[in-house]
This record gives C-alpha cells, sequence and structure tokens, in this order.
C-alpha cells in the first residue's frame, strides 16, 4: 500500500529534500509519493495574498481561510473521510511522540498545512476537524518560524516506521523511544576501533558474554535516563534505591 504525503506551504521548495537520501528511495520504491504544493495557487489577486491582519488586533498576520478551504477542495476533495490524517504544526499543538509516529505509519494518507507568519484562522483547523482526522502538534517548546520543518521532522519519523521502508526493521525495536526499549533512552554504541585516541571500547561490549552485554545495556539506558529524561521515568525500571 502506498502512502501519500501532501504538503500545503507558501514555502513548497522546503520539500525537495524528500527527493533524496532514504525518502528518495522510498518514493523509488512505491512506498511513499510525496506531492508538496504552494498554497499561493489557490489565491485570486494580483499579490496571491495568503495573509491578513488579526481580528481584535494584535502584532503580526493571520493566513487567510479562502486559500485552504480552495486547496483542500482540489487537493483532498469535498467530502467527509476519517482515514485522511490532516497534520497542523503548531506551537500549541500536543507534543508530537513515537507512538503518534506509529501510529501515523500505517495511515494511506496523510496532508501536513504548514502555516506561517502568526498562523492560521482556526476556521481552518475547524473545517477539517469536520472533514477528516486532524492532528495539532508541536516539535518542542521552542518557537519556529512556521510548520515547514516540523512537517520534515514529522515525515521522518513517520515514514521510517512503514513497513519495507527500513532495511533491517529490527534495528527499530532498540531505538529510544521504542516500546522494545520499555521507553528508555537508548544506550551508548561503539564499533571498532576497540581503543581510540586513549579512549577504550567498555570491556563488557567485548566479552562476548550476551548475558552481562544486555544487563550492561539496559544498565546504561536506565541511568541515562534518568539522568536526562526524569519525566520518562513513571516507574522505578528497576532502580535499586
Ligand atoms: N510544530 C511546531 C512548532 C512551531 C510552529 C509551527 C507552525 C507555525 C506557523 C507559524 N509559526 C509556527 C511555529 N514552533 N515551534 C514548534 N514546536
Amino acid at each position: 500500500m502506498t502512502m501519500r504525503l501532501d504538503y500545503l506551504s507558501i514555502f513548497p521548495a522546503y520539500f525537495d529534500v524528500l527527493d533524496i537520501s532514504l525518502l528518495g528511495k522510498a518514493a523509488v520504491n512505491g512506498l511513499v509519493e510525496v506531492h508538496a504544493h504552494d498554497l499561493r495557487d489557490w489565491t485570486h489577486d494580483r499579490h496571491r495574498t495568503v495573509d491578513d491582519t488579526p481580528c481584535g488586533g494584535g502584532a503580526g498576520m493571520v493566513m487567510k481561510p479562502d486559500p485552504w478551504g480552495e486547496a483542500f477542495d482540489e487537493i483532498i476533495g469535498t467530502e467527509p473521510d476519517s482515514s485522511v490524517h490532516v497534520i497542523f504544526p503548531s506551537p500549541s499543538g500536543a507534543p508530537f511522540t513515537q507512538s503518534a509516529a506509529q501510529e501515523l505509519s500505517s495511515a494511506v494518507r496523510i496532508v501536513f498545512c504548514c502555516g506561517r507568519y502568526e498562523g492560521i484562522d482556526h476556521r481552518v483547523i475547524d473545517y477539517a476537524r469536520s472533514m477528516w482526522t486532524v492532528h495539532e502538534v508541536s516539535l518542542g517548546d521552542y518557537v519556529l518560524n512556521g510548520g515547514e520543518v516540523a512537517a520534515l521532522a514529522i515525515t521522518e519519523a513517520v515514514v521510517r516506521l512503514v513497513p519495507g521502508f527500513m532495511g533491517n526493521p529490527e534495528s527499530l525495536a532498540e531505538e529510544s523511544f521504542s516500546a522494545g526499549q520499555d521507553g528508555l533512552l537508548e544506550y551508548p554504541l561503539f564499533t571498532r576501533p576497540v581503543s581510540w585516541r586513549g579512549l577504550d571500547v567498555p570491556e563488557v561490549l567485548m566479552s562476548g558474554h550476551h548475558g552481562r552485554i544486555a544487563k550492561w545495556r539496559r544498565d546504561e539506558s536506565v541511568r541515562l535516563t534518568c539522568e536526562r529524561r526524569p519525566d520518562l521515568t513513571d516507574s522505578d525500571f528497576g532502580v535499586p534505591h
């Protein structure tokens, strides 16, 4: 099943990058198809205006609803369809998580609505909610200038989980935040040479003793998670008091 990805933005060239790297390969293999659209193509004035002053006053500009609605009609259609996932990156959105990426990896269609200026007229989101499955999501607690970077990050997090995308799906199981890691951060990784600039690979990893190696890795994951992400430690993870 091919996943169709659409991107609506006033900077559609942001998404040219999706033609390279692994995503390019996935497109070639028919796993995903990518369509980037310039929102200004749905304007009708000579300046191709997509923004206006905020009702109620305030700084900055707000994206007008009309171009979005006409773009939706042409790109998605005018009939409700809950199988279409419409993502609005927003600083006021719910934190985007690995579990959200996992859920979206089985979607047949995802449409990213990339706002700029101060944001998009809220009626656009309300209309989309009446038609499709909408996700207002945030990458994190910092401010970007628009939704494009978030759309790219979410795309990578989702598409790499699409069955058939990763050459070795087993590698997904041991990553940070994966279910296989019990939500823990990934342990430190090493490869050859064994000694590098006076720094050595931990001996246990060279022991060939799989049980000891597994314990060392689990202990390191717990240590790192407790140190860096106490918010993820909603249980003791077997940490001795
Ligand atoms: N996702 C996300 C965001 C944003 C964001 C998203 C869309 C727009 C449209 C205008 N400004 C935006 C900022 N800022 N910080 C995040 N984590």
